[in-house]
């Protein structure tokens, strides 16, 4: 990987933004880089605006974070611009160092793929985002936000790139687990079965890429509140008296519904059919994520119609 040179034309088109940011009274800047550069020299043509600095892979923002700036890494150096850019966004919006609704300046390669060529002025729309912590943080519950936090990017993720090319539907039940576990049984083989605590930490990014890999399989995930994987592939049973659960979704949907009401566990949902997460608390859908084509959409909570009887 290739340092970019701070050239005049790299500090023509930061001073650029800075000027645009100054004029729209943006937020931050955010500068999607190749590679590393004189970060000094950055800061101080972007002088004492918000800067992030972007990029695919670790060492192509190296010095950045030592040179005092925020950054981001994507992991996506395959796909078009415009995706990079809007994951860039909404991971900004998620980590909190963007707010949903801020002006933001970006410059980036649009054309060279080596220099900075091209400056666009970004209002992040209100509901553009991934889900935040604020909004979790809405969820009153025993389940530590970190928790949720992890499980429900894993479902985020999974709905938006399903497995080998096919839509993926899948549900965690977290927290409350003893109590969940009895409303359990196995649908099949269960995966985690005799594995060590580590091996089933969701934490651990390997153990979410190996979750994904199973998420094919019938049945939830029983996660405790401290990210553990108790079991997996469980049929989850509780009764569906006094539910009301949208028209259109199914015996998932149902179930995730009827865990959270039994249990004081929070049932997070992956539809197959629309790769859409809801979050269920008590019964009811508390928070809905839209995939949205690389990246998402978060909405507030809208009344789904409920279907009729049961
Ligand atoms: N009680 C349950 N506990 C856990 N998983 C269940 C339960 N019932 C159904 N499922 C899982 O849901 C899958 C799909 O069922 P169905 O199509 O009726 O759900 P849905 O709510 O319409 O969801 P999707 O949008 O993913 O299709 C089943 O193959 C099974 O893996």
């Amino acid at each position: 990987m290739k340092p970019v040179k701070f050239d005049d034309q790299l500090a023509g088109f930061l001073t650029l933004a800075a000027n645009l940011c100054q004029e729209q009274n943006a937020s931050a800047v955010l500068v999607l880089l190749p590679g590393p550069t004189d970060w000094d020299a950055l800061k101080e043509v972007l002088d004492g605006r918000k800067i992030v600095i972007t990029a695919d892979k670790a060492e192509e923002v190296e010095g950045a974070a030592e040179a005092g700036l925020q950054t981001i890494l994507l992991d996506m150096s395959e796909a078009p611009v415009f995706e990079r850019l809007t994951q860039a966004l909404l991971t900004g919006v998620a980590r909190e160092i963007l707010a949903p609704g801020a002006g933001v300046v970006v410059a980036y390669s649009g054309f060279d793929s080596a220099m900075i060529d091209s400056i666009s002025f970004i209002r992040l729309d209100e509901h553009l985002g991934r889900l935040t912590a604020r909004d979790l943080r809405q969820l009153e519950t025993s389940v530590p936000l970190d928790t949720l936090k992890v499980v429900v990017d894993l479902a985020v993720e999974i709905g938006r790139e399903g497995r080998e090319g096919k839509a993926v539907g899948t549900m965690f039940v977290v927290g409350d687990t003893r109590k969940v576990l009895q409303h359990s049984q196995p649908a099949g083989f269960d995966p985690v079965r005799g594995y060590p605590r580590a091996e089933r930490d969701l934490h651990d990014p390997r153990v979410r890429e190996a979750i994904k890999e199973v998420a094919v399989l019938d049945g939830a995930f029983i996660v405790s509140p401290e990210g553990l994987v108790e079991k997996a592939a469980q049929l989850v049973d509780a009764p569906y008296a006094d539910l009301t659960v949208s028209k259109g979704l199914g015996a998932r949907h149902w179930a995730g519904a009827a865990i959270s009401k039994a249990t004081h566990a929070i049932a997070i949902v992956v539809s197959q059919s629309s790769g859409t997460v809801r979050i269920f608390q008590v019964g009811e859908v508390m928070l809905r994520i839209e995939p949205f084509r690389q990246a998402m959409k978060w909405k507030e909570f809208e009344y789904e119609r409920p279907s009729d009887g049961e």
